[in-house]
């Protein structure tokens, strides 16, 4: 299958005022396509409009007007296939407290229709560390157990894609580093992922494509490598073998002293080269001991696109 596993056109919503509040628009047309296979990450910042647009998905939201193609099925002209392409692991530990873990793979497969024949409880209860809490009631679950019967939930009926809702707030690194396990796995496997995080260090190392979602518009799409090259911001840090005289100058290069003597240096990649800042400190005759280089991250490039002043280069058109 070589099409994309979610396509969204002109997806609006607005959520109607209640008790006398104005109405709501949440999402401002979006388009968005999310490639077969991928490992997509949906970033923004609080209200910005990724819940909105993943329980549309999940079809616990109704969308105001626009198309949502999920597994190539619409959602408006076939729900019901749409409905079984995607799996959704939802932010809330929204469980049943009088079912077992395992009864609630069963009713949940029994919900998807899935035959008895095809259900794999036992399986998917060995994947996330449940087996031998399988008969005990979801109430004495621990937090992560319950947010990891949540991921196995959503996996009862062979999605095609798996769609996270910041999967790892506020838990801790074991449960962190399992969940990322799976997830990788199910990943090789052939399974399309869509995650939320606000942890942009996790999507950075996890996610290969990233949309960015501000205000309910999608302000940047790209692949990850491709965001975090936009941003041409460098740092060098150089620390000095004796006392320095004078800082370096020359076009293009920031210079700043830290009080413990390292000289830094601000520069644009595309303007300035590495090899043009070292020859500016040499100039100044200044004698290296050591040096490294910093490039933005991810959480520079969110910041930047998503920073609400108007002197904002880099929020342009969505690519
Ligand atoms: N049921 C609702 N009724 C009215 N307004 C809503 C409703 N749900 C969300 N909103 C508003 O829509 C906007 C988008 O909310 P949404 O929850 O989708 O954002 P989000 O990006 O998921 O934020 P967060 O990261 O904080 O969960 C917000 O302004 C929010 O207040």
């Amino acid at each position: 299958m070589t099409q994309d596993a979610i396509r969204l056109k002109g997806l609006t919503k607005t959520y109607r005022g209640t008790r006398g509040q104005p109405a709501k628009q949440a999402l401002k047309g979006i388009d968005l396509s999310v490639p077969c296979g991928s490992v997509f990450g949906l970033l923004g910042p609080n209200g910005a409009g990724k819940s909105t647009l993943i329980n549309i998905l999940a079809g616990l939201v109704t969308k105001t007007t626009g198309q949502v193609t999920i597994w190539g099925f619409d959602q408006d002209l076939n729900p019901r296939q749409s409905r079984a392409a995607i799996g959704v692991m939802p932010q809330e530990l929204n469980l049943d407290p009088f079912f077992t873990p395992r009864a609630a793979l069963e009713v949940q497969a029994g919900l998807y229709g899935v035959p008895a024949s095809q259900r794999r409880s036992d399986e998917i209860l060995a994947m996330i560390g449940l087996t031998d809490k399988a008969q005990s009631y979801a109430r004495s679950l621990s937090g992560g157990m319950r947010r990891r019967l949540l991921l196995g939930k959503a996996l009862v009926h062979h999605p095609h894609i798996l769609v996270l809702d910041e999967p790892t707030a506020g838990v801790d690194i074991e449960l962190r580093q399992m969940l990322w396990n799976n997830v990788r796995r199910l990943n090789q496997q052939g399974m399309t992922i869509i995650l939320t995080t606000h942890y942009l260090e996790e999507a950075q190392e996890m996610c290969d494509e990233i949309a960015i979602i501000d205000q309910g518009a999608v302000v940047a799409r790209d692949s990850t490598a491709n965001l975090l090259g936009r941003l041409d911001a460098r740092t060098m840090v150089i620390h000095p073998e004796g006392p320095v005289a004078a800082l370096p100058q020359a076009q293009g290069i920031t210079a700043s002293q830290r009080e413990d003597g390292a000289v830094v240096l601000r520069y644009h990649s595309r303007q300035t080269s590495a090899d043009q800042v070292l020859s500016a400190v040499q100039a100044a005759a200044i004698t290296i001991r050591d040096v490294k280089t910093e490039e933005a991250d991810l959480e520079d490039v969110f910041l930047a696109l998503t920073r609400p002043h108007a002197d904002n280069p880099e929020r342009g058109a969505p690519s």
